[in-house]
């Protein structure tokens, strides 16, 4: 009998027993990115960031993922530019990764998928007076996604994985300061964007999606790092948190742009 090819079962995930569509959704997310499909715009500006590290407050642990959560009483940590019609602001980062290497991204690009992929989520701050407001807004979030590929090891995201023994299980945190986000994301300022949502509930129709052209490098044991946190209580029977990723939806009428040609 032909083997079985390793597909991902993320139906059964403990992550999707809420609606895997939403009824009447037509911008949902992630999507798969046919690069040959993609449309340039010239009209497309660069995306400027500007971090400040010492609005990193802590690492949390949320059962679904870990965050690192960001000060955004104030505009001290934006991007403006890209697609984008005003600057928004950095509330969190958070990853999505697979039990192996072949799969654990959300987006993918001509059909392949990474072995993790990185979300930084900013709201506008301008338009709207809450991260809660905006997250209900056709406007209110842009979140970057930048993917990761298996290579050298990246320093910047190392100081990152040697906290997370600290938020091992769901509900724990810890405080981690001064770091600077901007040191995960590709220099190479490719880009593309399309209307989306988020990809975990609420699944709102919210985001502007700016997903880098070019990954980031990270080595096994980084990988490995992410794969030992759990999804589960202390106390729990552990489950490894793994996979927690959300199915590709259909496109419907969205046409993804590129920054680049
Ligand atoms: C803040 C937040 C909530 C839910 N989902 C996301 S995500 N995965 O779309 O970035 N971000
Ligand atoms: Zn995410």
């Amino acid at each position: 009998a032909c083997s079985r090819k390793n597909t991902r079962n993320a139906a059964l995930h403990p992550l999707w027993q809420s609606p895997l569509t939403i009824p009447g959704g037509t911008r949902q997310s992630p999507i798969n990115i046919q690069w040959r499909d993609s449309v340039y715009d010239p009209f497309l500006k660069p995306l400027k960031i500007s971090y400040d590290p010492t609005t990193c407050l802590h690492i949390w642990n949320n059962g679904y993922s870990f965050l690192v959560e960001f000060d955004d009483s104030a505009d001290r940590s934006i991007i403006v530019g890209g697609p984008l019609e005003n600057q928004y602001r950095l509330k969190q980062f958070h990853f999505h990764w697979g039990a192996i290497n072949d799969w654990g991204s959300e987006h993918t690009v001509d059909s392949k998928f990474y072995p993790a992929e990185l979300h930084l989520v900013h709201w506008n701050a301008v338009d709207y007076p809450s991260f809660e407001d905006a997250v209900m807004e056709g406007n209110g979030l842009a979140v970057i996604g930048v993917f990761l590929k298996l290579g050298a090891r990246h320093e910047g995201l190392q100081t990152l994985v040697d906290a997370l023994p600290a938020v091992r299980h769901k509900d724990t945190v810890i405080e981690f300061d001064e770091f600077d986000p901007s040191c995960l994301i590709p220099s190479c300022p490719d880009y593309w964007t399309y209307a989306g949502s988020l990809t975990t509930p609420p699944l709102t129709e919210s985001v502007t999606w700016i997903i880098k052209k070019k990954p980031i490098e990270v080595d096994e044991d980084q990988l490995e790092a992410f794969r030992m946190l759990l999804f589960t209580s202390d106390g729990e029977e552990e489950r490894r948190m793994v996979d927690n990723f959300r199915p590709l939806q259909p496109l419907m009428n969205r046409t993804v742009r590129s920054s680049f040609r």
